[in-house]
């Protein structure tokens, strides 16, 4: 496939380097300074793009991609106040678009235990639940994109938890999941769930080791794109 990567810094490179290594050609790499680039594209020749920049260019990349049939595969977090509006874009456009706040595997089993986990939780009173999020100190948007993605899957599940708040930017109340983020190098990405008593303490945590987990899951959803059509997502890829 010839894949065109919007957004070529951390993410966009390891990205890069598995494509390539998977036999994939890589149609272009474009970043801040190089946007100009994408006019001398032919998009007939690009299979897929790749997403990976920030919060504010996404919304732009995404619709030049759906405005010329290309699929694509975003992975920028941050910007999802726009998301209803590029969805809409692609079934006009009759599209692709794949969004996922995390494509690493692992993090995805850890959504459904921390959803199991959250339906469980209804049996018994007196847990507090939190979110925890680290992460490097050059991640842009907070809180994470994952952590939103886990607080969602608590509201979901959780009979007394209808919102989330980021600690120390945004109210908590007793009806909201509390999100805490911290930013300490080097770390890759480490979300934890804890849900604390007076009696005992259940935690679960996913540690990311390194960028590699996130990339090679968003290079497996590039391959499996082309043949699909419509708003799709994690649960349209899975099969667990
Ligand atoms: N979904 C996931 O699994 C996952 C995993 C890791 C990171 N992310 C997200 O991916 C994004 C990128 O992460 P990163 O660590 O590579 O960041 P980074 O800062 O290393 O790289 C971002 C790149 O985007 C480029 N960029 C800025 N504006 C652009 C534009 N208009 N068009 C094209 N490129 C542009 C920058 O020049 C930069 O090189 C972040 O939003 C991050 O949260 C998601
Ligand atoms: O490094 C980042 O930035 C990451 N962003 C995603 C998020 O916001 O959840 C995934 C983990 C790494």
């Amino acid at each position: 496939m010839n894949i065109l990567l919007l957004g070529y810094g951390k993410m966009g490179k390891i990205i890069g380097e598995i494509a390539e290594s998977r036999g994939h050609s890589i149609a272009g790499k474009i970043n801040i300074d190089n946007r100009e680039d994408l006019d001398k594209l032919d998009p007939k020749s690009i299979d897929v793009a790749i997403e990976f920049s920030q919060p504010e260019a996404a919304f732009e990349n995404i619709s030049w991609s759906i405005q010329r049939q290309i699929p694509i595969v975003v992975g920028t977090t941050g910007w999802l106040e726009k998301k209803a509006e590029v969805e809409e874009m692609t079934l006009t456009n009759n599209g692709s678009f794949f969004y996922a706040s995390n494509f690493s595997i692992g993090v995805n089993i850890f959504f459904k235990v921390n959803e199991f986990l959250s339906k469980l939780m209804n049996e018994t009173d007196g847990y507090q639940v939190s979110v925890e999020e680290i992460h490097h100190t050059a991640k842009k948007d907070a809180p994470s994109g994952t952590a939103i993605t886990l607080a969602e899957g608590i509201i979901k599940n959780l009979k007394s938890k209808s919102s989330w708040n980021l600690k120390g930017e945004q109210e908590s109340s007793d009806q909201s999941v509390e999100i805490t983020s911290k930013r300490i190098d080097p770390a890759p990405g480490t979300h934890i769930i804890k849900y604390e008593s007076p009696i005992d303490d259940i935690e679960i945590t996913h540690t990311a080791h390194s960028r590699q987990g996130f990339a090679l899951g968003a290079v497996l959803v590039a391959e499996w794109i082309p043949s699909k059509k419509g708003v799709l997502s994690m649960d349209d890829f899975l099969s667990f």
